[in-house]
């Protein structure tokens, strides 16, 4: 029993922002696998606890001695029942008690500790010999609200996907062209612009999300056509940050405009009309499912509508939106529910529904890869992890290693 756990160690390193997370080491007797846990900051209200209360160095060596009671001599390979003991342990039903942080890292480190005593990669270990799909990297351009600093556009994410590559490495050149021609034309718009960059490494110029679409749109086109490779745009919402619960308005500052629930429909179908949008995420508070519904019924058969706080990685928020009819893609973000087991649930249930599950980065990362692995191993379309910087491209540069060590490997399948 090669895979059996010998030790495990949790220790606090610094995410992207500068923020503490928690990173955890497990060895087994032939293999070892190391996970760190990424956090968010437009975190949904249904989402598991990142981080129990209280001071973080006590509770790590609290939670290292609590953990390898309970976890040595167990086998690494059995994730279900690790994760269950993992839950039990908790004994929480938002994890607040050791943390979804801690647990999502112990759980991913251990399927890297299992691959790895079977001398596997993790997308092997996990997917088998048929997962040999690579996914369309939806790449962050420009950064807005909670994710870049004042007077940026209001939306938070502007996005590109470059589906016309033929390779994952031609899409991530391809995403890393039109980011290059959005600097550009940022210059000629906002004199001012230095060439900040928000929490994904997307440009945070001092502009409307109007003026940031015509200007995603213009570089999209001009990649398109100078690569010969068909790039699509769009955006995340990330519209519960723009909810005023006590209005019952979105508020976008920037742009100066406020919507009701209605005007937000309208709105949103205008955009993505008016900019031949291909993907659109929480253009709706976290808990309307009515109105995903109504905007999936008139432009779901043209354009991705995905949830992210509607669903925080959760089957059961999700077996919800199945009933409404409520989106047609899902964010799939594991530290949103902690374990791999949980995340392995939702995305079947996904795509036993025809949802899209979009693997994703949060805000504040690591190098660590893990989520470039389960995006071929549970066969995403899509990835959504940045197109540049350091901690975005740890996961799109081990997709591009991935991608040349799979024989035979091919694009996802994206329809619409
Ligand atoms: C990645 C996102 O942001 P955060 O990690 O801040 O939730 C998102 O909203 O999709
Ligand atoms: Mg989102």
């Amino acid at each position: 029993m090669n895979s059996i756990i010998e030790d495990i160690r949790v220790r606090k390193i610094i995410d992207s922002r500068g923020n503490p997370t928690i990173e955890v080491d497990v060895l087994t007797v032939s293999g070892f696998g190391r996970a760190a846990a990424p956090s968010g900051a437009s975190t949904g209200v249904k989402e598991v606890k990142a981080f129990p209360e209280g001071d973080i160095d006590k509770i790590i060596s609290d939670i290292e001695d609590i953990l390898s009671s309970e976890l040595i001599g167990m086998d690494a390979e059995d994730s279900r029942e690790i994760d269950a003991v993992l839950k039990e342990i908790d004994g929480t039903k938002d994890l607040s008690s050791l943390g979804g942080n801690t647990i999502v890292a112990v759980s991913m480190a251990t399927a890297k500790a299992a691959a790895s005593s079977y001398g596997l990669p993790l997308y092997k270990f996990l997917g088998g010999n048929f997962s040999f799909r690579l996914p369309y990297p939806l790449g962050n351009m420009i950064n807005g609200g909670v994710h870049a600093g004042k007077r940026t556009p209001d939306i938070q994410e502007f996005l590109a996907l470059p589906k016309g590559a033929s390779t994952f490495k031609e899409a991530v050149l391809t995403n890393s062209k039109v980011h290059k021609r959005i600097r550009e034309l940022i210059d000629k718009k906002d004199k001012t612009f230095t060439g900040g960059k928000g929490d994904e490494g997307g440009w945070t110029p001092n502009i409307t999300s109007m003026d940031a679409l015509e200007i995603l749109s213009e570089a999209c086109e001009n990649v398109s056509d100078e690569t010969g490779v068909e790039v699509s745009c769009g955006l995340d919402f990330a519209a519960s940050e723009l909810w005023d619960h006590e209005r019952k308005k979105y508020i976008y500052e920037r742009d100066v405009l406020e919507n009701d629930p209605g005007e937000q429909i309208d709105f949103v179908i205008d955009v993505i009309k008016s900019f031949n949008l291909y993907y659109v995420e929480d253009p709706f508070h976290e808990n309307d499912f009515e109105s995903f519904a109504e905007l999936t019924k008139k432009v779901g058969d043209k354009c991705i509508i995905c949830g992210d706080d509607l669903f925080v990685t959760n089957k059961k928020y999700l077996a919800k939106g199945i009933k409404y009819g409520a989106a047609n893609a899902i964010i799939i973000k594991p530290n949103q529910v902690g374990t791999l087991t949980d995340t392995y649930d939702t995305l079947t249930l996904a795509k036993e529904n025809q949802y899209i599950p979009v693997m994703s980065h949060r805000s504040g990362e690591t190098t660590d890869e893990t989520i470039a692995h389960l995006a071929v191993a549970f066969s995403c379309p899509i990835i959504k992890t940045g197109a540049i910087g350091g901690e975005r491209i740890a996961k799109l540069n081990e997709l591009i290693r991935i991608e040349e060590e799979i024989i035979d490997s091919s694009m996802a399948e994206l329809e619409r």
